[in-house]
């Protein structure tokens, strides 16, 4: 089995992918937006709310056909070697609650981590005006494939903290969190069958990498200075351990210059990683958002 390096950079367009009002709403009750109280995140969550305009949760994208539709042009590797290693956000432009955008994706990096290879899925998601809206980077581990090289230099913004962190927040996740989580799209049986989630090792299904992501960005933009007042303009993340549905997260949040710095505990485990996210440099509305370039 191989991945098709020789694939690399060559970009697939997808088939448009639109969503709705109730699409989005799904999705940020899938990160819990609504929770500990209904009325947090009431603009995520409710679409006929008095004086409130229902928004689009902005890691939403992440959702959005991130991988161009079919992964044949990636590889021969079966479905149950591939995990989730990491994601990256960056948005140019706000979401509506409704829309269309088309994916652009290629393959811009594959190299090794230990006894695994990574494939690096760069997706631009451009909307029917040729606006480039997100672009993301899914970060897939291909397990027990190996030989592609080291690492490209650069560690995505990363730096290990020296200080205590400047918040700390719980977020409970439920037992069904993966089967509500699924109805974004990804129905990949690892979240859901207790059969496949044997075959890849794990003792019962795991929770998706990027509910993971999105309990950790509503903690952010809930609680980290600038993310509070700005909004997120982009954010960048390594599953570092399965977290299974049920568990309590912890998310460690330090401010920096341009936004903060995080990782997510499980059970006193980093279960994600190195995380950076930015601000929006302007105001929420404005279609100019923080850092267009992805790291
Ligand atoms: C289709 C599936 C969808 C999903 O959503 S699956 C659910 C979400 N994903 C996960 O739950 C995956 C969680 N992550 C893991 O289980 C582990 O993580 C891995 C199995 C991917 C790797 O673990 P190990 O082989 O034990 O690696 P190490 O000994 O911890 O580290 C060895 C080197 O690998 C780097 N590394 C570790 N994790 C990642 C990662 N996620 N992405 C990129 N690199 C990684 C480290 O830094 C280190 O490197 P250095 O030796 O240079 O220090």
């Amino acid at each position: 089995m191989a991945i098709f390096t020789e694939n690399i950079g060559k970009v697939t367009v997808g088939e448009p992918v639109t969503w709705d009002s109730d699409a989005a709403l799904l999705y940020a009750l899938s990160i819990g937006a609504g929770r500990p109280d209904a009325a947090e995140g009431i603009e995520y969550t409710t679409e006929n709310s008095f004086g409130v305009r229902q928004k689009v949760f902005p890691t939403f994208p992440v959702v959005l056909g991130g991988s161009g539709g079919s992964m044949d042009h990636l590889g021969d590797f079966k479905l149950h070697q591939i995990l989730h290693g990491g994601q990256s956000l960056v948005l140019h432009r706000q979401l509506a609650p409704q829309g269309s955008l088309t994916p652009r994706s290629y393959i811009s990096a594959v190299y090794d981590q230990g006894k695994n290879a990574i494939i690096e899925l760069t997706t631009d998601l451009v909307d029917p005006e040729d606006q480039l809206v997100a672009t993301t980077v899914i970060s897939m581990i291909i397990r027990d494939e190996t030989g592609y090289g080291p690492r490209p230099e650069g560690a995505g913004g990363w730096t290990d903290p020296a200080t205590e962190p400047d918040a700390v927040i719980t977020q409970a996740t439920s037992v069904d969190q993966a089967l509500l989580y699924r109805l974004n799209g990804d129905r990949n049986p690892l979240h859901s069958d207790p059969v496949m989630a044997s075959k890849v090792g794990f003792p019962r299904p795991v929770l998706h990498g990027l509910c993971t992501y999105g309990m950790a960005a509503l903690a952010l933009v809930r609680n980290s200075r600038l993310l509070a007042e700005r909004g997120l303009g982009s954010i960048n993340a390594r599953f570092a351990a399965p977290v299974f549905p049920g568990q309590m997260l912890e998310t460690r949040i330090w401010n920096t210059s341009d936004g903060a710095l995080f990782q997510v505990l499980a059970d006193g485990k980093i279960v994600l990683d190195r995380g950076v996210a930015t601000a929006a440099v302007v105001a929420e509305g404005s279609v100019e958002l923080k850092d267009a370039a992805v790291k």
